[in-house]
C-alpha cells in the first residue's frame, strides 16, 4: 500500500490536495515539501513547490530538517514559517489567511486549533478515572506559524533528546517559554488518521467542487 500522503482522494494524491490550499495565498514566498530520502513518488512537483528529500524518522525530525533546508534556500531567521501536515488535506486558503492575519503582528506566532467539543475523560485500566474540565482545552491543528529562527532554536534544544515531547511546533515553542496564539480553525481541518477518515475526506473534497 502507498504511504498515506500519496493515497488517492477524489482522483489525486492526498498531498496534492494539501498543497493546493496554499496556491492562492499570495503572501507566501516559498512552498517547501519535505519528503523521505529517495522518495520521488510525486515526480514533477506542482508549480511553485520545491521538494527536499530531507525527511526524518519522526515528524519533528522532518520539520527540523525542513527549517535547515529553508535557511540553505536563503530564508532569514526572522521570516515567518508555516508548518503543515500532509495528512491535513482539507485545509482551505481562508484558514491559512486567518492564521496569517492573526499572527502577523504577534511577537510569538500561533496555530490553528479547535476548542474541545466533547466531554473529556481520563482513564485507568480501560475504565473512566475522571471527567476532566475541558473549558481551557483545545485540539492543536496545523498550520503552525512561527519565526524561522525562533522555531529552529526552540527545536534545537530537544535535538539530543530525539525531540521527545515535541509533537508539534507549538510544543517546542512552549518548552522554550513562549505562549503561542490559539487561532480558531475548522473541524474540517482534521488529520486523516483512521481508515474511515479517507472516505470522509473524499466526501468533503467532492462537496467543495
Ligand atoms: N517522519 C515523518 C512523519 C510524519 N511527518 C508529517 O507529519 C504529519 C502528521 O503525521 P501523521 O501523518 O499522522 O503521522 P504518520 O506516522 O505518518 O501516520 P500514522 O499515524 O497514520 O501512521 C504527516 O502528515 C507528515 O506531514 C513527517 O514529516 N515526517
Ligand atoms: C501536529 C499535529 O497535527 C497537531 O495536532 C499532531 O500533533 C501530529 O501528530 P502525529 O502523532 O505526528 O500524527
Amino acid at each position: 500500500m502507498q504511504p498515506k500522503q500519496y493515497q488517492p482522494l477524489a482522483g489525486k494524491p492526498m498531498v496534492l490536495h494539501t498543497l493546493a490550499a496554499f496556491d492562492s495565498v499570495a503572501r507566501l514566498h516559498t512552498r517547501l515539501l519535505v519528503v523521505a530520502p529517495g522518495d520521488d513518488t510525486l515526480g514533477v512537483p506542482p508549480a511553485g513547490v520545491t521538494v527536499q528529500a530531507c525527511g526524518g524518522a519522526s515528524r519533528a525530525h522532518s520539520v527540523f530538517n525542513g527549517l535547515d533546508a529553508l535557511r540553505r534556500m536563503g530564508a532569514d531567521p526572522l521570516d515567518w514559517v508555516l508548518v503543515h501536515d500532509a495528512a491535513r488535506c482539507l485545509l482551505t486558503p481562508d484558514q491559512v489567511n486567518a492564521l496569517m492575519d492573526a499572527c502577523w503582528e504577534d511577537p510569538v506566532g500561533g496555530l490553528l486549533a479547535l476548542p474541545l467539543p466533547d466531554t473529556l475523560k481520563s482513564s485507568a485500566d480501560g475504565r473512566v478515572a475522571a471527567t476532566v474540565d475541558r473549558s481551557d482545552k483545545w485540539l492543536a491543528q496545523t498550520p503552525q506559524m512561527f519565526r524561522l529562527g525562533a522555531l529552529h532554536s526552540a527545536m534545537a534544544l530537544y535535538l539530543d533528546r530525539d525531540f521527545a515531547g515535541v509533537t508539534d511546533e507549538s510544543s517546542a515553542m512552549e518548552m522554550a517559554g513562549h505562549h503561542p496564539l490559539l487561532v480558531r480553525g475548522s473541524a474540517q481541518n482534521f488529520k486523516v488518521t483512521y481508515p474511515e477518515d479517507f472516505s470522509l475526506a473524499e466526501a468533503v473534497i467532492r462537496s467543495r467542487t
